[in-house]
């Protein structure tokens, strides 16, 4: 018994070493790849402003999450960005801008899982060569004043770009997951937790509630070494209505409900609502009306309605990621509203605030 045992061990050993390719630390990551003085008080004072929005304490502003589905191609990320930031400048009195820079995928079953782990879109065969190119990218839209956000995924890549973040989210297929609650919870950015795939809102709320406390949970520190960390528990973790398999859920009447449970955990305004994904039934073209919506109840008197999201790129629709030649700036992962009707609807909404 013993001996088999040693020899299954001894087997698996020797398949794991086959396959494992050492990658820097997360440490060595942010050595080579710092963040310039502009780019750290970027993510710092974005960090702050959604705080400040969540908290009600500006209550001015709307935030707009808005960016691709993912980031597959860092050329077209730019272009996206130079526009994004004009746009941002021009309605910074009604409001914040973050760029959504995705880049992770979490899959329904198998597909491109982002630029971390395939950054050629060629077969997952140079993670690392992903966490440089997301951090170069990075540090040049955090050093030109870009803010971004992301979805936190995997916990062992959250150290090598949390620097660089300032939202994060945890998204539907992963909110019921301690191991991610607890990721929220040490994260040092207001997050935003989504309801689960069936569009109900108690898994986001008991999502919020693990991440506002303090756990103590193991991890990896930032030199990649096996710890214990422990968290004082997030105080920006709110709720993202993003719809699901039962239907939308941007209604008054869930949106209230979602306030209501978030003003119980202490959030004055503890709601983003997601104009994608359920809320549009995955149809672009959607998008707009969701956020206009959201936004009329928001005039009537909805005042727990922090912010939106939506999925944007320079070229309307998508395109499958393995068909020849790509049209740059469509996304190949879920369908986004073109640069066009990205700039009409977000100057749409800055009016009517
Ligand atoms: O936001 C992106 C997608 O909705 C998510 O990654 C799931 O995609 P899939 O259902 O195509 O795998
Ligand atoms: C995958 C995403 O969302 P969700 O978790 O809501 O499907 C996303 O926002 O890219």
């Amino acid at each position: 018994m013993k001996s088999d045992l040693l020899e299954q061990t001894a087997v698996s050993t020797a398949e794991v070493d086959d396959q494992c390719i050492s990658i820097p630390s997360p440490f060595q990551m942010r050595q080579n790849l710092p963040l310039d003085e502009n780019g750290q008080a970027t993510v710092a004072r974005a960090r702050t402003e959604i705080g400040d929005i969540l908290q009600g304490k500006d209550s001015e502003r709307l935030l707009i999450l808005c960016g691709p589905c993912s980031i597959d191609n860092v050329n077209s990320a730019l272009v996206y960005a130079e526009r994004f930031a004009r746009l941002a400048e021009e309605v910074l009195d009604k409001a914040l801008l973050v760029m959504r820079t995705y880049f992770e995928k979490p899959r329904s079953v198998v597909g491109w899982k982002g630029l971390l782990y395939d950054p050629m879109t060629e077969g997952e065969r140079s993670p690392a060569a992903g966490i440089a190119l997301a951090r170069r990218l990075l540090a040049r839209l955090t050093g030109s004043g870009v803010s971004c956000a992301t979805e936190f995924l995997n916990p062992l890549l959250a150290p090598y770009l949390e620097d660089c973040m300032s939202y994060g989210s945890i998204g539907a297929r992963t909110v019921e997951s301690q191991i991610h609650r607890e990721l929220a919870s040490r994260l040092e950015m207001p997050i935003g937790l989504k309801n689960g795939m069936d569009g109900g809102l108690s898994s986001a709320v008991n999502a919020v509630r693990s991440a506002q406390s303090s756990h103590s949970f193991y991890s990896q520190d930032l030199h990649g070494c096996p710890a214990l960390v422990s968290t004082q528990g997030n105080n920006g973790a709110h709720v993202i209505l993003r719809g699901g398999s039962n239907g939308p859920n941007f209604d008054s009447k869930s949106v209230s409900n979602a306030v209501d449970a978030g003003r119980l955990l202490g959030l004055s305004r503890g709601v983003v609502v997601d104009c994608s994904h359920g809320n549009s039934g995955k149809d672009h073209r959607k998008q707009a009306s969701v956020a206009m919506e959201v936004l009329r109840q928001k005039v009537a008197g909805q005042d727990g309605i922090a912010g939106i999201m939506l999925e944007s790129n320079l070229v309307a629709g998508q395109q499958s990621a393995n068909a020849g030649p790509r049209v740059f700036g469509q996304s190949i992962t879920d369908a986004c509203i073109g640069w066009k009707d990205t700039e009409c609807l977000v100057r749409e909404l800055a009016a009517s605030l």
